[in-house]
């Protein structure tokens, strides 16, 4: 094996909440075990977060070895960068890396010799094809997420989609290979929710998955106990050599056990909910939150928020600044609700989720289903509430909801009876069936993690896999 000293790694996630921290996760896993890492963080998006907390990043730098860098994701200054802008982001990042990886791979002090890359990022492949080092893909969703996306032209070559309006979203589909009892079209990725087959944003995400094929391995942040049919698919159909290491989260807190709670945010950590939290009583609170980027009308958040009242549950609620979509965030919140919020809720804009999760007063999750927060809320054995927003969280949600048993999925409904009931069904009626698959599964994610787990043997394969990939030149 080569020296230690001579492996360095570059990283480079999408600038997006969900992204960058699970690919620091990752990062510092890497360099627990050694490996040099430069972290590459678009400046918009680390100007965001070094304007809520100036030291969001300094506990990495006491990794020897770890560094970070600023890049240009080559778009204007004043350019939204919105999820719906995502195609324009993706399309500028791909022509604005590769120069800078070559750069940086021939670096006389200290050369890159592995890039490990968000998804996405297949002119990252080309470039280091060229330069001759390896490159390893993370996609930062899940495995079953992963698929649907990887399959979206043979469902179109079958004449599965587009999907004829809403009266056919219960239509199955039959062309995911280990899907074909329960994916409706209802619960493909969202932008699969197009008129025209030839959609560029459809056909964008379809075909960048697809190239996750020519990268020398795929990260995964999932583990084989929860999804090892699907991992054979992808392994056996498109990407032989898959390292699923996850739940990262739990990961991290068993390779370090010394890690103290961080994460990079966009906005104001509110630390004061976990005392009201430790003022209720166990298992009575349901945790609301959808992620860092869905946002809602004012019309679904007041739905929302009459389920939660009418529910009789205490809530916390990560509203964020940015919530609520357009001008309708100005509007008023009905006295009512307000007045039922001070008795038993509280609203934050932004929480440490995973202490929340692990909070023993918080007896239930309704989410989004983004994946890093499906995970956390598994390891944390946690029943969920499914209300996706887009993207991977359809997908996402069908699986916690019909194959993982470990909660409700209410998608595509936003309606106050259907949010009370769900509330009670999770957390009353029900509650011990779910309470006891969510643990079910929590042990499966801690024993996956944990020494001779498939997670902790696939990142020591992971580990030596750069090591040797960094001491031999990749064929150009
Ligand atoms: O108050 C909060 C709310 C969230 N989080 C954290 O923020 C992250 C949110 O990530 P995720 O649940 O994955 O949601 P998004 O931010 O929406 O993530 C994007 O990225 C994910 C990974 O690619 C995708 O699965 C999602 O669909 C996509 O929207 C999680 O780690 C949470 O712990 C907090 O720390 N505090
Ligand atoms: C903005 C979203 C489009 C898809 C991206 C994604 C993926 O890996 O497919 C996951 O979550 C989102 O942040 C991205």
């Amino acid at each position: 094996m080569e020296k230690q000293d001579h492996v360095h790694v570059a990283i480079l996630p999408l600038p997006a909440v969900g992204h960058v921290n699970s690919m620091l996760n990752l990062a510092e896993l890497l360099g627990h075990a050694g490996i040099k890492i430069t972290f590459l963080n678009t400046e918009h998006y680390y100007d965001r977060v070094i304007r809520h907390s100036s030291d969001a990043f300094s506990r990495y730098m006491q990794i020897p070895g770890f560094q970070f860098k600023t890049i240009t994701d080559g778009l204007p200054r004043d350019h939204p960068r919105t999820p719906d802008k995502f195609p324009e982001l993706v399309d500028s990042l791909n022509c604005a890396t590769p120069p800078l990886l070559k750069e940086m791979v021939s670096d006389s002090n200290s050369p890159v010799n592995c890039i490990i890359t968000d998804g996405y990022m297949s002119r990252a492949i080309d470039a280091a094809r060229e330069v001759g080092i390896s490159i390893i893909y993370f996609r930062t969703i899940s495995a079953c997420a992963f698929w649907s996306f990887h399959c979206i032209p043979d469902i179109i070559d079958a004449g599965e989609l587009p999907i004829k309006g809403t009266e056919d979203m219960d239509r199955l589909i039959t062309t995911v290979p280990g899907m074909e009892g329960f994916l409706r079209c209802r619960d493909l990725p969202s932008f699969c929710r197009v008129n025209d087959p030839m959609d560029p944003q459809l056909l964008l995400f379809a075909r960048e998955t697809r190239l996750s094929a020519h990268a020398d391995g795929l990260i995964l942040n999932t583990f084989e106990d929860l999804e090892g049919p699907i991992l054979s698919q992808i392994r056996n159909h498109s990407c032989p050599n898959i390292y699923s290491i996850g739940p990262l989260n739990a990961h991290l807190k068993v390779r370090i056990p010394e890690k103290t709670y961080s994460s990079s945010s966009l906005w104001k950590i509110d630390r004061s909910c976990m005392a009201w939290l430790d003022k209720q009583p166990k298992q009575s609170v349901i945790y609301v939150s959808f992620g860092s980027i869905a946002v809602m009308s004012r019309d679904q958040l007041i739905e929302f928020y009459y389920g939660l009242v009418h529910s009789k549950k205490s809530f916390l609620w990560v509203i964020r600044p940015d919530l609520i979509s357009g001008k309708d965030g100005e509007n008023q919140i009905p006295e009512e609700l307000l007045e039922a919020t001070k008795e038993r809720g509280y609203i934050a804009g932004w929480v440490p989720q995973e202490e929340v999760l692990a909070h023993s007063a918080v007896g239930g999750f309704l989410t989004h289903c983004g994946w890093n927060s499906t995970l956390e809320s598994i390891v944390a054995g946690m029943p969920m509430i499914c209300w996706p927003s887009f993207a991977d969280q359809q997908t996402n949600s069908r699986f916690v909801g019909e194959v993982w048993k470990l909660g409700l999925d209410i998608k595509d409904l936003c309606d106050r009876n259907i949010v009370e009931k769900a509330v009670n069904d999770l957390m009353v009626e029900r509650k011990e069936e779910f309470m006891e698959s969510a643990d079910r599964m929590a042990n499966l994610a801690k024993k996956s993690v944990n020494k001779g787990g498939s997670s902790y043997c696939n990142l020591d394969r992971l580990v030596n896999d750069i090591k040797m990939m960094s001491s031999q030149p990749q064929n150009c």
